[in-house]
């Protein structure tokens, strides 16, 4: 007969979590679980509480009430749980003159992982090449891989991580979301607030959605996706032109072309809805026909809700308005 004691405790348990940060902001009533291998992005519009949360799972806040436990053991007990966990900040200081093959034999020191890991933690950041380059001349990309190797060094269960691709360019991030993908696989869990519909796409199996301080109770990630809403196509006209003709036209394209939902007049211009589904087409061909038809742009460009924005349809559907 299975037992309770068959199935191993979530990596990570949060419960009945509060911080007070002012007296006009806290964090109250988060509870949420992570399971080894699982990725949970903890996502909310600018101030939400995103970083204090990462910052109080990671120990660097004392919560004012509710529970950590890692791994079954109360936070609290960090000398316990610290090896468990590896947690990579937002921005951290490299030190100057120092070569990347000794900061990661310093960080392994530190963390008293295995010395013989050098190579293969260079090899998963593919740093092999840059090991004698000095760790501040690294690119923005390769930087924030090193500080993730050094924090999987003790090989931790759980990895969090504060917005782990913000300021890198589009190669840099999706080799990075790769990285963190295999580490999934490898079965570290990884806890991360993001701001970037790509790396929930990438890495998140369930989510935490943060609106001011509160958690929206039992968010998941199809909740998400259907409050994201469908694609939308961007049409600007030119500064020194009415937008009027513009919205006019875009009505026309309701009749006109299948592929469209919705038209919603905007300040500048108007943002065209598309059904649901991919649009590989639409773009090119709507500019073309607005081109011909006479319409002068200034910028079209291909839109999908930010995930600030998700948050904020899922905070009305709870009811808290823009309170
Ligand atoms: N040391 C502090 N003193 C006072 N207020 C603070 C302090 N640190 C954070 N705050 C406030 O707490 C709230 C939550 O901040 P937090 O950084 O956790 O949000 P966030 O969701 O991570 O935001 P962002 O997406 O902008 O990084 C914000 O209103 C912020 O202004």
């Amino acid at each position: 007969m299975a037992s309770a004691h068959d199935t191993p405790a979530p990596v990570l348990q949060v419960s009945g979590l509060a911080y007070r940060v002012s007296p006009e902001f806290g964090l109250r009533d988060i509870a949420f679980d992570v399971d080894a291998g699982e990725g949970v992005a903890i996502i909310g519009s600018n101030g939400a509480g995103k970083t204090t949360l990462i910052r109080l799972v990671a120990g660097l806040l004392k919560p004012r009430a509710g529970e950590v436990r890692v791994c079954g053991t109360d936070a609290r007990r960090w000398g316990r749980v610290s090896g468990h966990l590896g947690y990579v900040q937002q921005s951290k200081e490299l030190p100057d003159g120092v070569t990347v093959e000794a900061y990661v034999r310093h960080q392994l020191r530190l963390h008293r992982a295995e010395p013989a890991r050098l190579g293969e933690l260079l090899a998963l950041a593919e740093l092999e090449s840059c090991a004698g380059q000095s760790v501040r001349t690294l690119s923005g990309g390769s930087q924030r891989k090193l500080h993730i190797i050094t924090a999987v060094a003790h090989r931790p269960d759980l990895l969090i991580l504060d917005e782990p691709t913000a300021g890198l360019d589009a190669a840099a991030r999706q080799t990075l979301l790769h990285m963190l993908a295999g580490l999934k696989k490898d079965g570290v869990a990884v806890l991360y607030a993001s701001h970037h519909r790509q790396e929930l796409e990438a890495l998140a199996d369930s989510v935490v959605v943060l609106h001011r301080g509160r958690q929206a109770k039992d968010a998941s990630l199809e909740d998400i996706a259907s409050s994201a809403g469908n694609p939308r196509l961007v049409l600007e006209s030119h500064p020194d032109a009415d937008p009027g003709p513009l919205q006019e036209w875009s009505e026309g394209l309701l009749l006109s072309h299948e592929g469209v939902q919705a038209v919603h007049p905007t300040r500048t211009g108007a943002a065209i809805e598309l059904r649901d589904g991919e649009h590989p087409e639409a773009l090119g061909e709507i500019v073309a026909r607005a081109h011909a038809g006479g319409i002068r742009l200034r910028a079209a460009f291909y839109n999908r809700a930010t995930l600030a924005e998700i948050v904020r349809t899922i905070a009305q559907h709870q009811g808290w308005g823009e309170s």
